[in-house]
């Protein structure tokens, strides 16, 4: 990595390097609307991703109607546990292909904490907080929310949930510049 990121580069040749080495590093698909090559062959309608019931019936009461392209693109292989970096321009619905991914991963069934969405800034982590929640609310989920000044001990419990395995099967969701999704199922 440090040979493809020389000092004096400028910032936005680091930030390809950077990506490109990531993405290699990963294996991870670059979903961008300028890499979209077969537009036929991506799903039309969400009810064409193999989503569960619940989670359609989320899509709808939320006002979602068709997915954005970005959405046609990312949500299926991160639903099949690909790692996907997603880039496109602002907004465009890249936050959402990634909190339905999550959602169609994770197992209400199950107690334990499937999911960690790592965010920089306060503001926009409880918007994707309340996102992940009102597009759940038919799967039995719970979603916590924390900084790092408002962690306490419940808290700590769900993250101590996280698997340990999480570390090497962890997929990844970057969602450039802005967050990192790390879902263990
Ligand atoms: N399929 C859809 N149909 C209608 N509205 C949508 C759809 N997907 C996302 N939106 C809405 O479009 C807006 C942008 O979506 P989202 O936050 O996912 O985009 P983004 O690319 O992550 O944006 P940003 O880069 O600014 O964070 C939001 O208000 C979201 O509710």
């Amino acid at each position: 990595m440090g040979s493809r990121l020389k000092r004096g580069t400028s910032p936005r040749n680091r930030n390809e390097a950077l990506e490109s080495v990531l993405s290699k590093y990963l294996e991870a698909i670059y979903c961008r609307p300028d890499s979209i090559a077969y537009l036929s062959d991506l799903p039309k309608s969400f009810d064409a991703m193999g989503l569960s019931e619940n989670l359609l019936k989320g899509i709808r009461e939320y006002g979602f109607v068709e997915p954005f392209l970005i959405q046609r693109r990312g949500i299926v292989p991160f639903c099949a546990g690909e790692n996907l970096i997603l880039e496109s321009t602002s907004p465009s619905g890249k936050t959402v292909t990634s909190c339905l991914g999550i959602l169609q991963r994770v197992d209400g069934a199950l107690v334990q904490c499937q999911a960690l969405v790592l965010v920089p800034d306060v503001a926009n982590g409880k918007k994707i907080a309340e996102l992940i929640r009102r597009l759940g609310v038919h799967l039995g989920i719970e979603v916590h929310e924390f900084t790092r000044e408002t962690v306490d001990d419940e808290d700590r419990e769900v993250l101590f949930m996280l698997p340990l395995r999480l570390r090497i099967s962890g997929r990844v969701c970057f969602v450039k510049g802005q967050y990192l999704v790390i879902a263990s199922r």
